[in-house]
């Protein structure tokens, strides 16, 4: 295993929350399940992880009800893919309990982990190795996102009330890359409810890095979802 950078050492693990339900899909199972251009969609993402040879291993979280994970995908279990069963009720609970498996597997507080989505199955590891070389010599870390291109609307019973300036707003994406002792320390102090990890260390007062990422990295959330994720990953 090689450090990141020598002015700035720490491996680099990668953490994947994958205890979510998936209401919003629709799916009659977790939607990191669902077939998507011949696989669990989920084994797309884990593929290109596993395709970044600086990240020392991938960590994917499951719910501990979790039942498919070994049927579904059997091959994703070994030396540089771990496993564990301590998934929370939020995103945030699970990335939480996934830092603490990671430190007892023995990474470190000055280790990085680039937290990503299950859901977001369109990765390329070339974005995750962008990502890396931004952040290696940054004291906090950064993450994937992209500026706003749409007009934004604040939305009352399903009418446009009012528009909201977009300037200078991004949509965040994953992977999100912080040092694994911030990242606990940050968590512990935001609590459950915050949407990602970047979130949680501006809590901290510190300002992440934005890496401007492509739209094709979206996040699997509504049921047509599935079908656009299909035509992209057979597109390529
Ligand atoms: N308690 C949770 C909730 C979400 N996630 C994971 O966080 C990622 C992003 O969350 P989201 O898209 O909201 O997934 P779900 O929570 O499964 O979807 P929904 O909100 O529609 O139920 C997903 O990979 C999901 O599995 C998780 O690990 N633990
Ligand atoms: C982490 C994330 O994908 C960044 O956009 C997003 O916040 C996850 O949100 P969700 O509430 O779990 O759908």
């Amino acid at each position: 295993m090689t450090n990141l950078s020598p002015a700035t050492p720490g491996l680099a693990f990668a953490l994947v929350p994958a205890a979510g339900i998936g209401e919003r899909s629709g799916a009659d199972r977790p939607k990191q399940y669902v077939e998507v251009a011949g696989r669990p969609l989920m084994a797309h993402t884990l593929a290109a992880l596993l395709a970044v040879p600086a990240l020392s291993a991938t960590l994917v979280v499951l719910s501990p009800e979790d039942s498919h994970f070994e049927k579904a995908l059997p091959e994703f279990h070994g030396d540089r893919a771990w496993l564990a069963r301590c998934g929370g009720a939020t995103r945030a609970a699970t990335v939480a309990a996934g830092l603490d498996e990671l430190m007892a597997r023995g990474a470190r507080a000055q280790d990085w982990v680039l937290v990503h989505d299950a859901a977001r199955c369109l990765l390329r590891p070339e974005w995750v190795q962008q990502l890396i070389a931004a952040c290696a010599d940054e004291a906090v870390g950064g993450l994937l996102a992209l500026p706003l291109a749409d007009t934004l609307k604040e939305a009352h019973q399903g009418r446009s009330r009012s528009t909201l300036d977009r300037r200078g707003k991004w949509a965040a994406q994953t992977p999100q890359m912080f040092r694994i002792g911030m990242l606990r320390e940050a968590l512990a102090l935001a609590g459950a409810a915050v949407t990602d990890e970047a979130s949680a260390i501006e809590a901290l007062g510190h300002e992440p890095l934005l890496v401007e990422a492509s739209l094709e990295n979206f996040k699997v959330t509504w049921p047509a979802d599935f079908a656009l994720a299909e035509r992209l990953l057979r597109s390529r």
